[in-house]
Formats: structure tokens, C-alpha cells, sequence
């Protein structure tokens, strides 16, 4: 039996954003599109890949909804379900994602169709849907967290996209502008029920592992995206050494290893 003294919540809030640094902000394919280092096909492939993310996102909290008895929590849940499939007036985050596809050259039909999403995404994601839907609501509400890290990702891409992606349509960042306010809403519920439920040390304890499980979708979606999309030689466990493209050596080693560490 687990006798350890659960932490406080701030002690416990504090443990579970500090998983922060091992999210997908620090991949190396992240890394290198925030530095303005992806061709538009690699871009594309990315937004193409996202979507089944995207369209998952409510069918996940719908799930959520589905196994949560309390009528308080699930008023709250609702939103993030509309906040993606739209209402009347607000076409909603899955129809940003699609304009988001056609600011960098996606037709419609190519994102929408999922002809281009790579099975390593599918199950990554699939396997977030079916956690939502085997698991205790609050386990997968706990999952969520991720969210606590978001914000700061699409600042940057709002940020630094228009420098070095020129050629992308600007109406395509309004997806990442809503995410702005939608998240830290989303964080601040989705934190006062896993401070709530998570009350003792071993709960704490599958709350951080719950978190790492999610981190590891997020990371498992771009490892594929990487080998898809760009040159890579695997050199030795669990790394990647990229080719030198245009003269540049790229050094992803160290999030890797932060991660691994
Ligand atoms: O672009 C990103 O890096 C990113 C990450 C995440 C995340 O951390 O799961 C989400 C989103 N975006 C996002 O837009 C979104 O709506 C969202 C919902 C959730 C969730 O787990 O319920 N995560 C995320």
C-alpha cells in the first residue's frame, strides 16, 4: 500500500506542469517549424495530419461527457464540444483547421478526405479516444492537461509563422487566435478536477502518469510526421541524426534527450 502523504495542491499543480518540458514544443520537428525550417509540403503534411487530431478532439470529450454523471461538470464540458464543432454564428475550430489547410495550399477536399493522415497518427490519436471512452471520466479529463502547455505554442506560431512562412494566407492563423482563450479555460477546469479527484499520493502519482501518456501521443503523432516528411538516418537508440539540408546541421539531440532523461 502507498502510505506516502499526498502533496498539496499547489505542490501537485506544480509536478505536473513542470512535465512541461517534455511537450511537444521540444520535438524535433517542432522545433524545426518553429525555427522556419519546413518546406510548404512538410507544412501541409503537418496541418493535413492535425486534422485527424482536430476532428477527434470533440468525439474525445463527447466521450467524456458520456461517462460523467455530474450535470455541473458536464456544463462546463460542453463548451470545449462547441468550441470545435461550431454553433450558429461560430463555424466553430474544425472549420478553422480546414481554412488553416487552405492558407497553406491545402484544397479542402485533401485535408477533410484524411487521405493524407499516416497510420502512426491514426492510432496515436485513436488511442486517445479510446482512453476517454474505457477510462474514468476524471482520468480523462486529467488527460486534457496537456492544454496546461498549449498556449504558449500557439502564441509562438502566430508570433513567428507570418516571419517565416510568408507565403502563408494570414486568415489561416485564426484557428491558433482562438486557442488563445479557449485553452486557459479549458486548463482552469480541467485543473480543478484533477486537484479534486487525484487526492492522494498514489491518485497524484497516475495523474503525472496519465499527463506523460497524453505527452507521449502528442510526441508518437510528430515522430511520425518526421520520418514521413523528412530525411532522417537513425542513428543508434532512439536518435535522430537529420541530414544536412542546405547547409545546415540541425542539433535535435538535446530535446530528445531531455526527453528520454
Ligand atoms: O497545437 C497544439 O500544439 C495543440 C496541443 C493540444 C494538446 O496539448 O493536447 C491541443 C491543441 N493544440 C488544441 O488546439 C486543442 O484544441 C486541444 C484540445 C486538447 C484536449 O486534449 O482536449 N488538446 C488540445
Amino acid at each position: 500500500m502507498n502510505t506516502l502523504q499526498a502533496w498539496s495542491d499547489q505542490e501537485f499543480e506544480e509536478r505536473l506542469r513542470a512535465m512541461g518540458g517534455r511537450y511537444h514544443i521540444h520535438h524535433p520537428f517542432q522545433v524545426m517549424m518553429h525555427r522556419g525550417q519546413l518546406q510548404p509540403q512538410q507544412i501541409q503534411g503537418w496541418v493535413a495530419n492535425r486534422y485527424y487530431y482536430q476532428i477527434n478532439i470533440p468525439i474525445k470529450d463527447a466521450a467524456i461527457l458520456a461517462n460523467c454523471p455530474e450535470r455541473e461538470v458536464r456544463r462546463h464540458w460542453v463548451q470545449r464540444i462547441l468550441d470545435h464543432d461550431g454553433c450558429q454564428g461560430d463555424e466553430g475550430g474544425i472549420e478553422a483547421w480546414i481554412r488553416l489547410g487552405e492558407a497553406v495550399g491545402l484544397a479542402r477536399a485533401d485535408t477533410v478526405s484524411q487521405r493524407l493522415v499516416l497510420p502512426g497518427v491514426r492510432f496515436a490519436v485513436d488511442a486517445y479516444v479510446n482512453f476517454a471512452r474505457q477510462r474514468p471520466w476524471q482520468e480523462a479529463a486529467a488527460a486534457s492537461l496537456t492544454e496546461l502547455f498549449a498556449p504558449g505554442i500557439h502564441q509562438s506560431r502566430l508570433e513567428f509563422w507570418p516571419q517565416h512562412y510568408p507565403w502563408i494566407e494570414p486568415d489561416g492563423y485564426a484557428y491558433f487566435r482562438r486557442r488563445l482563450s479557449e485553452a486557459p479555460r479549458d486548463v482552469c477546469n480541467g485543473l480543478r478536477i484533477t486537484l479534486g479527484h487525484f487526492n492522494t499520493r498514489e491518485l497524484q502519482q497516475r495523474a503525472l502518469e496519465i499527463l506523460q501518456f497524453k505527452l507521449d501521443i502528442l510526441w508518437a503523432m510528430l515522430d511520425t510526421m518526421m520520418l514521413a516528411y523528412c530525411d532522417v538516418q537513425v542513428s543508434g537508440w532512439g536518435r535522430y541524426t537529420p541530414m544536412e539540408k542546405d547547409g545546415a546541421v540541425h542539433d535535435f539531440h538535446e530535446p530528445l534527450f531531455a526527453k528520454c532523461g
